[in-house]
């Protein structure tokens, strides 16, 4: 079966996706013309684990609170894309959910993080599990408040995201001591074993799809939560892991966009009339599996090509995944108005 015996069966999900799909395909010589570019453009940037605290709004503490803080960003970090933005400008004039927090408007995942820091600001302890799990001082209302918009667009999916705080508080609370770092102690430095950890006690997190005849691993959220600490803590202390490099590319909505623009990805003529006239695909359906699937089977040809044409460098899916994103979000802010390339593809769902 797909599950091998040391990784999550991600990868190997991502390659039988990748042989069977119908819409999406991959261009090989473009990966490995892509990852030349990509590889010089990350050692330009210097692209590493550093890089992750340079964002203005990721915590600069490296303590239980910051775990504390990447744990709620990844159990939200999920469907930010807007229904009114229809240009996807990313900007609050064009009224899709904002978060105004240090006198800037944020939008997309960065929303959440500012929603976040805003709550915390008003001593709102929105980053303690015990407090998701007392539902007289935690009210639906009182996270409504937390994530209220600038703009007449409200938080997508706010009632999934309420619930799958109320899930992992109680997990966290009962099970955990009230901390996901008792999580990270318990996997014992294998982020391997913290991913699956995560995907077996929360469901939320439980990112899988039935996939001609077999159960498909993704667990994008559960990746990018041991990412973000590894990342965070600069691979030590509770960052410390000894095989941080089996995680995969995480399947977001947005990277896909920038591999089908570096012209990785290829998608076939229907599914690309149906993204660029914005028409939404269910969560589950073969085409949003094979975008997913395709995305992380192409970053991990890209690794292999600049492992192999930069022996003993240290990059990883993670580090790749993270400069991809970045440079998406760099895009999309350039473009502003402008027509993109291709849409981001429309699947609400709570994994991504
Ligand atoms: N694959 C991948 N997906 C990522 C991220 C991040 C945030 N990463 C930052 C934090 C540390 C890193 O250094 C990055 O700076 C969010 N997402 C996903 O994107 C979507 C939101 O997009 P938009 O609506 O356009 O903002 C949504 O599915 C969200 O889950 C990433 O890094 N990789």
């Amino acid at each position: 079966m797909l599950q091998s015996m040391t990784g999550i069966g991600v990868r190997e999900s991502a390659k039988y996706i990748y042989e069977n799909a119908k819409d999406v395909t991959i261009n090989v010589e473009q990966c490995r013309k892509a990852a030349t570019d990509i590889y010089i453009n990350m050692m330009k940037n210097s692209y590493s684990t550093e890089t992750w605290a340079t964002h203005i709004l990721n915590p600069k503490t490296k303590d239980q609170s910051t775990v504390d803080w990447i744990f709620v960003v990844d159990l939200l970090n999920f469907s930010f894309w807007s229904d009114v933005d229809d240009k996807d400008t990313g900007r609050a004039d064009s009224q899709r959910y904002t978060v105004k927090w240090m006198d800037i408007e944020w939008t997309g995942y960065w929303s959440l993080c500012a929603a976040i820091n805003r709550a915390l600001a008003e001593d709102i302890p929105i980053t303690s599990p015990a407090f998701w799990n007392n539902h007289e001082r935690c009210t639906d209302d009182l996270i409504a408040h937390v994530f209220r918009s600038e703009t007449t667009e409200k938080v997508p999916m706010l009632t999934e995201r309420i619930a799958c705080l109320r899930e992992a508080g109680s997990i966290l609370t009962k099970e955990f001591g009230g901390s996901f770092v008792d999580c990270i102690e318990k996997a014992d430095k294998s982020a391997i074993a913290l991913v699956k950890l995560v995907v077996e006690k929360f469901p939320c997190f439980r990112d899988e799809s039935e996939y001609e005849g077999k159960t498909v691993k993704i667990y994008k959220r559960a990746q990018i939560l041991v990412s973000e600490i590894w990342a965070c803590f600069n691979q030590h202390s509770y960052g410390d892991f000894n095989d941080i490099d089996e995680i995969t590319m995480f399947a977001d909505y947005r990277v896909p966009q920038i591999l089908h623009s570096l012209g990785c990805l290829e998608y076939s003529e229907e599914l690309t009339q149906h993204i660029q006239h914005l028409i939404p695909i269910e969560h589950g359906d073969a085409r949003e599996i094979e975008l997913r699937g395709c995305s992380i089977w192409s970053v991990e040809l890209i690794k292999k090509e600049i492992l192999k044409q930069n022996p003993g460098t240290k990059v990883n899916a993670i580090l790749i995944d993270f400069f991809l994103w970045d440079a998406a979000k760099a895009a999309q802010k350039a473009m502003g108005t402008e027509q993109k390339a291709i849409q981001c593809h429309r699947t609400r769902s709570i994994f991504y």
